[in-house]
This record gives structure tokens, C-alpha cells and sequence, in this order.
């Protein structure tokens, strides 16, 4: 039998969708077989995800990964090399015990998920298998495919904080297909962007495709994202619904909330109510850290207003942290997660925070970040464990098209489950 041993582990810098540098590494095995991967990276962050290393001083404004990439081949490599491939937990755990800290902050998160998942890649290699199919069968799951949540306008901190909402996506739970709600998608995508070419407002895209919003309040980009649905020739709310990601940490904590472009401040009760209001009056189906991830109290008394109504993701919440998921379930706050690997620091970390999810009840759903590669891990990702949900940002920019036309072309293989738009969505108004 040829062997699963790794014979060599190499990290290079390559450059992200924000012209930021990161980690790439590849994994050789003694038997030829290699994988590779790239680090992703986050601009509106949880304070408790792993955390990048950086360095570079007034290079690069400080965000070069030299440091990261030397920790990989002078630190990991020696480590890796002769371990079997296939004992990815094993081998995350070696990685852990290396770095030695919290959040990653000695090795760097950057150059432990390229690793990480690099491995994951050299063992599905040397299984011959696609990726998806060796998640399916380490992890024990059907491989399915995934609803896409798709980015529209962006906001927050990924478009110089023009509106306060980071993310005004569209899903099509109605979609027959993978294929349909892609479609679908686009005609939202295109119609929004006839909009605000219309209103002499078109000004580019945000850091994950969707249009840049030239708005002069956050409900204006609701109204124009409806009115876009519409003029898609859909019915809101029928088969298209809208997402939110307000990722609040970004402009408040549990002392307050400051909507800077309404130049409004707030506390956790006025913005428990401005969401209600938009979840009445438009058809939001999920929303994202509603509430900042310091306010406990806020996310709790929003999930026993609406967690039968919305679904109510944490990401800045939980950080795709098993634990936290688990108590966030006991305080009965959210009813999902957001699965970001590189928030985890390692495959095996995200696969229990996915699996911890499981077990509480919530929903997962698997994302990228908003500094992207041409990396498709997180496509294969999110069908082997037939996570369900799939957010990656949208058209116009590759990085994130390379994820979507990754699933177009996994839709055809016969062992992966059929696409079932409404499931996700079923414990929301969208289908009781
Ligand atoms: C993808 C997101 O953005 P970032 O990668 O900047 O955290 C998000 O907040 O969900
Ligand atoms: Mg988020």
C-alpha cells in the first residue's frame, strides 16, 4: 500500500481579493499526492476568533505574513512530516499544541488553517477522492447541497461603512434548484444594480460583490433590495426572501448602538425594535448578529422575540467555537451559527463546532470571509457535511464566483443529496 505518511509541508505568500498578502500552504505526501490551501480573511471580526499574524511594520501597512508563513515551514513542517495525512485530528491537535495560545496568536490562524485544511486537501488526495466526498466520509455525512445566501449590497465595514448593515443578502428558499436559485439570484443582483445605475447612484461593488451602497439610510437599502426582488419579476417573500447580516459589534456593545449613518445612538431595546420593525415590514427571513457579541442579554431577548419567526445566526457571537455554541444554546441565544474556518483555526475545531450545532439544534452555515482566494475549500466544505446553507458574497467578483461555479458543477455528481431550497428555512415564517 502506497503511503499516507506527509514527506513535506511548504507555505508560500500569495495575495487576497483586498490585495492583502496571505498564507498558502501545500501538503506533500510520501506517495506523490499533495493538497493546498489558502487562508481567507476577516475585516468585521469577532474579538474571540483566531487571530492572523501579521507583521511587516510600515510595509504592506503591517499586514505582510512573513512571520506566519516561516512559523509553517520552520515550526509546522518539522511536526508534520511523517505523520499519517489521514489523522487530521491528530494532527490539528499537534498543530494546537505547538501554537500553545488562545487564539492562535503565536503560530498565527492565517498559517494554521492554510495548514490545517491543506491536510485536509493531501488526504482527500491520496483517498482519490473529490474533496466533498472525503468530508462526507471522514465525518460520517451525506453530502448535500447547500441554499446560497448571496450578497446584493454590501455595508459596514466592507464598504467604508457607508450604511451600517454589513450584508443586505437574498436566498431562494423557493428555488427548485441549485441552479434556479442561482439564476433567480442574478436577476436580483442585476435588477439592484439597474437601480442604482438609474438613480445616477452606481458606484462599484463592496469587498464581497454585491453593489456598493450609495444609500442615506439603512431602510433604504431594504426598500431598494424589495424593490430590486420585484423588479426581478419576483414576489418578495414568496420564493425569494431577504438576509441580514447587521454584524452590530462593528457599531455598538451592550452599552449602545451608534447607527452612525443616521447619526442615531441607541441601546439594545431600540435596536431589538428597529429589527422587529424591518422583520414586519420586509421579508427578512435570517438575520446575523443582531446584537453585538458583548451583549449577551440583547441576543437572548432577541431570539425569545423573533428565534420562531427569523433564523438568527451568530458569528461574531460564536466564532465557530463548539463551546460557545453550546452555551449560546443553553442562554437560548440564535438558533444557528456561522461555520468560518479560519475563525476556528483548524478543520477539526469547525467540524465540532458544525457538529456541537448539530446536537443543540441550530442551524449551520458554512461562509467565507470577506478577503477571498480563488480557495474552494469551503464549496466542498459546506456539501460534505450537508451543512444546508452556503455564504460566500456574489457576482462580479471571481474570488467568490469561483465557490458558487464550484457548487454549479458539484450539483451534477449523483451522490450528492438533492437540493432542498425551503428545508433550511423551514422553522422561519418562510414555511412554518
Ligand atoms: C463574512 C463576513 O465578514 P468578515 O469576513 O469581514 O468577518 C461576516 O461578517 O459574515
Ligand atoms: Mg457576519
Amino acid at each position: 500500500m502506497s503511503s499516507s505518511k506527509i514527506s513535506k509541508v511548504v507555505a508560500r505568500r500569495v495575495w487576497d481579493s483586498r490585495g492583502n498578502p496571505t498564507v498558502e500552504t501545500d501538503v506533500y505526501l510520501e506517495n506523490g499526492a499533495m493538497g493546498r490551501a489558502i487562508a481567507p480573511a476577516g475585516a468585521s471580526r469577532g474579538t474571540r476568533e483566531a487571530v492572523d499574524l501579521r507583521d511587516g511594520g510600515d510595509r504592506l501597512g503591517g499586514m505582510d505574513v512573513q512571520g506566519a508563513v516561516a512559523n509553517v515551514n520552520e515550526k509546522l513542517a518539522p511536526a508534520m512530516i511523517g505523520r499519517d495525512v489521514l489523522d487530521q485530528k491528530g494532527i490539528d491537535a499537534q498543530l494546537i499544541e505547538i501554537d500553545g495560545t488562545k487564539l492562535k496568536s503565536a503560530i498565527g490562524g492565517n498559517a494554521m488553517i492554510a495548514t490545517s485544511l491543506a491536510t485536509l486537501h493531501a488526504a482527500a488526495a491520496y483517498n482519490e477522492k473529490p474533496l466533498w466526498a472525503h468530508v462526507a466520509s471522514a465525518y460520517g455525512r451525506k453530502p448535500t447541497m447547500p441554499l446560497p445566501e448571496i450578497q446584493i449590497f454590501g455595508g459596514g465595514a466592507h464598504a467604508g461603512r457607508r450604511v451600517d448593515v454589513q450584508d443586505f443578502m437574498v436566498m431562494v428558499p423557493g428555488a427548485e434548484t441549485f441552479d434556479e436559485a442561482m439564476e433567480i439570484t442574478s436577476n436580483v443582483y442585476r435588477a439592484a444594480g439597474k437601480i442604482m445605475a438609474k438613480r445616477g447612484h452606481m458606484a462599484g461593488v463592496a469587498d464581497e460583490g454585491g453593489w456598493w451602497p450609495v444609500f442615506s439610510s439603512n431602510e433604504e437599502a431594504l426598500e431598494t433590495l424589495t424593490q430590486a426582488i420585484e423588479d426581478a419579476g419576483e414576489v418578495p417573500g414568496e420564493r425569494v426572501i431577504i438576509s441580514l447580516d447587521i454584524a452590530a459589534s462593528e457599531f455598538g456593545n451592550k452599552d449602545g448602538y451608534k447607527l452612525a449613518l443616521e447619526d442615531r445612538a441607541i441601546d439594545t431595546d431600540g435596536m431589538i425594535e428597529i429589527l422587529g420593525k424591518w422583520i414586519e415590514k420586509y421579508p427578512i427571513a435570517s438575520i446575523e448578529d443582531p446584537l453585538a457579541e458583548d451583549d449577551v442579554a440583547g441576543n437572548q431577548a432577541f431570539t425569545k422575540a423573533f428565534g420562531d419567526k427569523v433564523q438568527i445566526i451568530g458569528d461574531d457571537y460564536l466564532v465557530t467555537n463548539a463551546e460557545l455554541v453550546r452555551q449560546a444554546a443553553k442562554d437560548k441565544a440564535c438558533n444557528a451559527v456561522l461555520v468560518k474556518v479560519n475563525q476556528a483555526g483548524t478543520v477539526s475545531e469547525a467540524v465540532e463546532t458544525f457538529e456541537a450545532a448539530n446536537e443543540v439544534g441550530y442551524r449551520s452555515i458554512v461562509s467565507a470571509r470577506s478577503g477571498e482566494t480563488e480557495d474552494v475549500s469551503i464549496t466542498h466544505l459546506s456539501i460534505g457535511l450537508g451543512a444546508g446553507q452556503l455564504k460566500v458574497g456574489s457576482f462580479t467578483r471571481s474570488e467568490r464566483m469561483a465557490k458558487w461555479n464550484e457548487c454549479i458543477r458539484l450539483q451534477e455528481e449523483k451522490e450528492i443529496g438533492a437540493f432542498v431550497g425551503g428545508e433550511p428555512l423551514k422553522n422561519t415564517w418562510w414555511k412554518k
